[in-house]
């Protein structure tokens, strides 16, 4: 049984069929790529499983658990963390600040009222937070402001955000998009450590082909809502489906 079940989801936009009968096994402990040609319906199969959509039709369930119904931050308390495109950190505050945040939130169910007075006088968590600060290679820039942070370090920042709340589950909605090559090659050596040191299950969309070749154990080829082939990455390259989808586009 795989730890991410996806069965007949479908998910209509008005006229628009975004996910027509997807079907998802995620195995625990690996590295799951979803890729396709844009509008194939990845960012709304990885909205089904965050609670910002509910599918029409279909199940979705987390270590044996429906994530149908649940709200978003209920479903990250079960361990599901996402790391977004664009980084969602608060620049005014300090990078160790950000981590401690999210910290504070899991080990206390919710955000509280003024809960940045109260992380303040938190040592356990600032503990967690500078552990996961080294995971990350952001231990030098702990106190640096993150606003002043290149936008590597402001996704590497992100990833620690959600690592220290320890997730089950990670979510990565094109980590390496509009880096560099050397920042690209940095997020895939980050993420193989956290797949070594910490065994997380991931779930990543990915458009960068070396990105999803270095790292995927499995690949799911989404085009037109539709799930085209689930395979291991040997066994989609070069597939004549996968060709035919990305049809002028990046070749795969
Ligand atoms: N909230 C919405 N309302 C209406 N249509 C939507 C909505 N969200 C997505 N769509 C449409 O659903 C289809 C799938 O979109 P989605 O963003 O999931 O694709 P994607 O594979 O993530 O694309 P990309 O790689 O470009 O990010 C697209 O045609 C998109 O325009």
């Amino acid at each position: 049984m795989g730890i991410l079940e996806v069965q007949n989801v479908n998910k209509r936009f008005g006229g628009l069929q975004a996910l027509n009968n997807v079907n998802l096994n995620v195995e625990e402990g690996s590295v799951h790529a979803i890729i396709g040609p844009n509008g194939a319906g990845k960012s709304t199969l990885l909205n089904c499983f965050v609670g910002r959509l509910t599918p029409d039709t279909g199940s979705v369930m987390f270590n044996g658990q429906s994530l149908l119904g649940i709200k978003p931050h209920e479903i990250n308390q079960t361990g599901v963390s996402r790391v977004f495109q664009t980084p969602e950190i608060f620049t005014d505050l300090t990078v160790l600040e950000n981590v401690m945040i999210p910290a504070f939130a899991k080990r206390d169910g919710a955000y509280k009222l003024n809960p940045f007075k109260r992380v303040r006088e938190e040592a356990e968590v600032r503990d967690a937070a500078e552990e996961v600060l080294v995971d990350v290679g952001l231990q030098d820039k702990k106190n640096m402001t993150a606003a002043e942070m290149s936008r590597g370090d402001k996704r590497r920042l992100e990833m620690a955000m959600c690592l220290v709340q320890d997730p089950k589950l990670l979510l990565l909605d094109e980590p390496t998009a509009g880096m560099a090559r050397a920042d690209t090659n940095r997020t895939i050596d980050l993420l193989k450590h956290i797949g070594e040191t910490r065994g997380i299950t991931k779930v990543v969309i990915e458009h960068d082909m070396h990105v999803v070749f270095s790292l995927a154990d499995k690949i799911s080829v989404l085009a037109q809502g539709t799930v085209l082939v689930e395979d291991k990455p040997e066994n989609i390259k070069g597939h004549p489906k996968v060709r035919e989808a990305y049809l002028g586009e990046a070749q795969v």
